[in-house]
């Protein structure tokens, strides 16, 4: 087992081997879930912490035995936070960012985090802050004293930030703060920005961002696949806009990164598919797994540099055909989880048994619950790292939702 560590991002593929991973280990976000609130958190369901951590903690032994390195975001939070100029400055953000008008009661707020050790300050950004936890001085109480009716938080915990896929992707040696759709996630990659900003490990290594966790137009993580050195392919989906792939793909082209094309891969928009890697993901050089029941409905474009310093935008007839083009193969494989059987397909896709996570060319992690899909890789000479997942997948995510791959090694 390596501890080595890799000071600089590097991810010039889906598949090359992986050497460095952020994480984030399930905590006390997921306890703050309450029934009335599921849907504006983006979860269907409330999963049982102590046996998600544990779940969790076997996917991290999967790939830490196998010489990852993997980083903890929560980690890499505290740390930040114990240096003063990063601490304030977050704190400042996330008053600026809060829901609330009141000049004294943000100050309040602000006042109770910066009392709060690094720790603790880094619990609270993740788990949220309840109205009750802000003190009320004895003579003077705030209506939320009284009135427990409404929405409990001042700061909305994050309980998708186990989904660290999302808030952020390095591209080359770039890291792209992800601009998240719903508000639910938008905490999560502002604080990854500051991390970038402040972490040593980060700055250290001179990070350049791409992209900011602000911007106008969603784009997010789950929609990104970094097909080779050379071509990307982007979701465009409920999450991920057509404006916010074509401002990436144009600061992409901008730089010298030997990318020279973005394959747009558009997919219904619907909650069950709300991300390009829960239908379709990289196993191997030439194999892609993919949900049958979506392969006819995506429409693929393709952007390179345009001529006159803009994007050249063509629309593209077949998924396949593409593929092998842009990729410089004479052929290529579609791997269609469930099987060929419809029902099963859209059982194990719920379950996010398309959503593989590469470690290495044709060795994947997947959920064991989905032992059709799995079958079917194996059958395709993929090997198959299973981790259990009844409660992780809870929150519609597999295993490369779960990671944020920082450093694969090329050959
Ligand atoms: N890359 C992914 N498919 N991530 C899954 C994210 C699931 C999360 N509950 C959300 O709706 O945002």
């Amino acid at each position: 087992m390596s501890n080595r560590s890799h000071p600089l991002l590097q991810i010039r593929s889906e598949i090359d081997p992986l050497k460095t991973i952020l994480l984030h280990r399930p905590s006390r976000e997921l306890e703050q879930l309450i029934p009335k609130y599921l849907d504006e958190m983006l979860f269907e369901d409330i999963p049982y912490l102590e046996q998600m951590q544990k779940e969790h903690d076997e996917f991290a032994l999967q790939l830490t035995s196998r010489g990852i390195e993997v980083l903890y975001f929560e980690n890499l939070l505290k740390e930040t936070l114990a240096q003063q100029d990063a601490r304030v400055q977050i704190v400042n953000t996330v008053i600026d960012e809060l829901h609330v008008n009141s000049a004294s009661l943000k100050e309040d707020i602000r006042q109770l985090l910066l009392s709060r050790s690094s720790g603790e300050l880094a619990q609270t950004l993740l788990a949220g802050l309840s109205k009750n936890e802000v003190p009320h001085s004895a003579d003077e109480k705030r209506l939320s004293f009284y009135i427990k009716e409404g929405f409990p938080f001042y700061l909305d915990p994050l309980p998708n930030l186990y989904f660290s896929r999302d808030y952020g992707t390095v591209i080359g040696n770039r890291l792209s703060v992800n601009t998240m759709k719903a508000r639910a996630r938008k905490r999560e990659s502002m604080l990854l920005e500051q991390i970038a900003r402040y972490h040593r490990r980060f700055t250290s290594a001179g990070v350049d961002l791409w992209h900011h966790y602000n911007e106008k137009d969603s784009i997010e993580g789950g929609d990104i696949l970094i097909l080779s050195p050379e071509v990307i392919a982007i979701g465009c989906s409920a999450r991920t806009s057509p404006e916010g792939i074509e401002e990436l793909a144009e600061r992409i082209f901008e730089k010298d990164t030997g990318f020279r094309e973005v394959l747009v891969l558009q997919i219904p928009f619907a909650r069950a598919y709300m991300h390009l890697d829960t239908v379709f993901t990289m196993v191997d050089r030439d194999k892609f797994s993919i949900f049958p029941g979506i392969a006819e409905h995506i429409k693929v474009f393709s952007i390179k540099p345009g001529s006159k310093g803009g994007l050249s935008i063509i629309p593209r007839e077949n998924l396949k055909k593409t593929l092998s083009e842009s990729l410089g193969l004479r052929g290529i494989q579609l791997i269609e989880t469930g099987g060929g059987d419809l029902l099963t397909a859209e059982r194990e896709q719920w379950n996010d048994g398309t959503n593989t996570l590469a470690i290495s060319p044709g060795c994947v992690v997947t959920y064991r619950r989905n032992t059709v899909s799995n079958d079917i890789l194996r059958k395709h000479n993929i090997e198959v790292v299973e981790i259990p997942g009844s409660e992780l997948v809870r929150g519609r995510g597999g295993p490369r939702c779960m990671s944020m791959p920082l450093y694969r090694e090329t050959e």
